[in-house]
């Protein structure tokens, strides 16, 4: 059976108050897990591999059935890999390959980048890992907005083909998300005429996003240790790109087939994970679930993974769309913008999402 993990507590002295160079790794060249990575209470549900009903959802976009197979896959899973993107191949080996030039570079050169602190955009550890006593095993790079101020501490010499592959990420996942979250919006039943008065995105141009870059180092004694905690995304969904190291995981609720379990996405080469985040939990009024999910780490790959967070622009407040609120199902949730939500979320984590409820949800 494979790596389980539980929630750790809450540490006695938040990560966020020690400086990042004390917690940040050599570029993880440990021969096992340090006290320091490795967590305890590592097993509560099972993991299971991903066949039979407990097959993620493999849509292709140019489906003629896709309204329908995204809501039985937003409704029934929260998650689901994609197909008939449009995004080629190509360009995603070129971005993979900064990706790797990122992560390779030395320790104290990657610090150059370190996120200031207060700010969103820059290279350190991920925003929960407050949340948590013991490090993850990774390393990350958050980019919201232009990528250039720190690529250009990076490389000084040699920014743009890095800039360049990340802003034209940036585009084409803006239209591929904004393309998503309406089609999301059609698989709850709204028409055309009640996305456009409803939607809190007009188009791609107008959506806010932020850029994850995700690296998992091999690992030595991969049980004992996790890549990324287990949580929900704020964002109204997540497409997340992994290259062919498989890692991610998704957390199934007990049902007919069994247990709770933690059932693997696996990278299926050219396809991007849509996954279901909070915001959309909220606007869909608790119909469409955010899902619980975490990356595990390998004993012998590098494994990377990139995630595209969409959300509505900063200062608009997301509540649940009037059509899907009626006499027996009032609003669930109040109404947020996604940088309340976010703030909320640094202080609340998992809680976030219940300080906003204001009614009661059907099970
Ligand atoms: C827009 C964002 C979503 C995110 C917080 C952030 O400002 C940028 C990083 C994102 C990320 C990536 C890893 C998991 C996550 C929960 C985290 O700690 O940072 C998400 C955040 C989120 O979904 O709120
Ligand atoms: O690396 C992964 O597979 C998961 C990453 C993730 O969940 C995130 O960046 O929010
Ligand atoms: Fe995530």
């Amino acid at each position: 059976m494979a790596a389980k993990v539980t929630m750790p507590s809450l540490p006695e002295k938040p990560l966020s108050n020690v400086p990042l160079q004390l917690h940040q790794p050599k570029n993880f060249q440990f021969d096992s897990v340090p006290e320091s990575h490795a967590w305890l209470d590592l097993h509560d549900h099972p993991t299971v591999e991903p066949i039979g009903p407990d097959t993620v959802p493999l849509i292709d976009l140019t489906d003629p059935k896709l309204t329908a197979k995204i809501s039985k896959a937003c409704e029934e899973w929260g998650v689901f890999q994609i197909t008939g993107h449009g995004i080629q191949p190509d360009f995603l080996t070129r971005l993979e390959a900064q990706i790797h030039r990122l992560f390779a570079l030395p320790a104290d050169l990657k610090l150059n980048a370190a996120k200031s602190p207060g700010d969103v955009s820059g290279y350190g550890l991920v925003p929960i890992s407050s949340f948590f006593s013991k490090l993850m095993w990774s390393e990350g790079f958050t980019i919201s907005g232009s990528p250039l101020h720190h690529a250009q501490k990076l490389w000084p010499d040699d920014y743009s083909s890095f800039c360049d592959v990340v802003e034209e990420f940036d585009n084409v996942m803006r239209q591929l998300g904004n393309k998503l979250l309406h089609k999301i919006l059609l698989s709850l039943g709204l028409s055309k005429e009640d996305i456009i008065r409803a939607c809190p995105v007009r188009d791609w141009h107008d959506m806010s996003a932020a850029v994850q870059l995700n690296s998992y180092p091999p690992c030595p004694d991969p049980d004992r240790t996790i890549g990324l905690a287990a949580h929900t995304d704020s964002s109204f969904l997540t497409l997340l790109y992994q290259n062919s190291v498989s890692g991610l995981q998704v957390l199934r609720p007990k049902d007919h087939t069994g247990p709770m379990r933690w059932v693997t996405v696996p990278p299926v080469p050219n396809t991007f994970t849509v996954n279901i985040g909070d915001l959309m939990h909220v606007l869909s009024n608790g119909r469409f679930r955010s899902v619980m999910h975490r990356a595990m780490v390998n004993p012998a790959k590098h494994r990377i993974s990139v995630g595209f967070f969409c959300g509505p622009p900063m200062d608009v407040k997301v509540g649940p769309i009037n059509k899907l609120t009626g006499p027996e199902r009032g609003p669930v949730y109040r109404p947020v913008t996604w940088q309340e939500y976010q703030r909320l979320r640094r202080k609340l984590f998992d809680k976030a999402l219940e300080a906003i409820k204001i009614g009661e949800e059907i099970a």
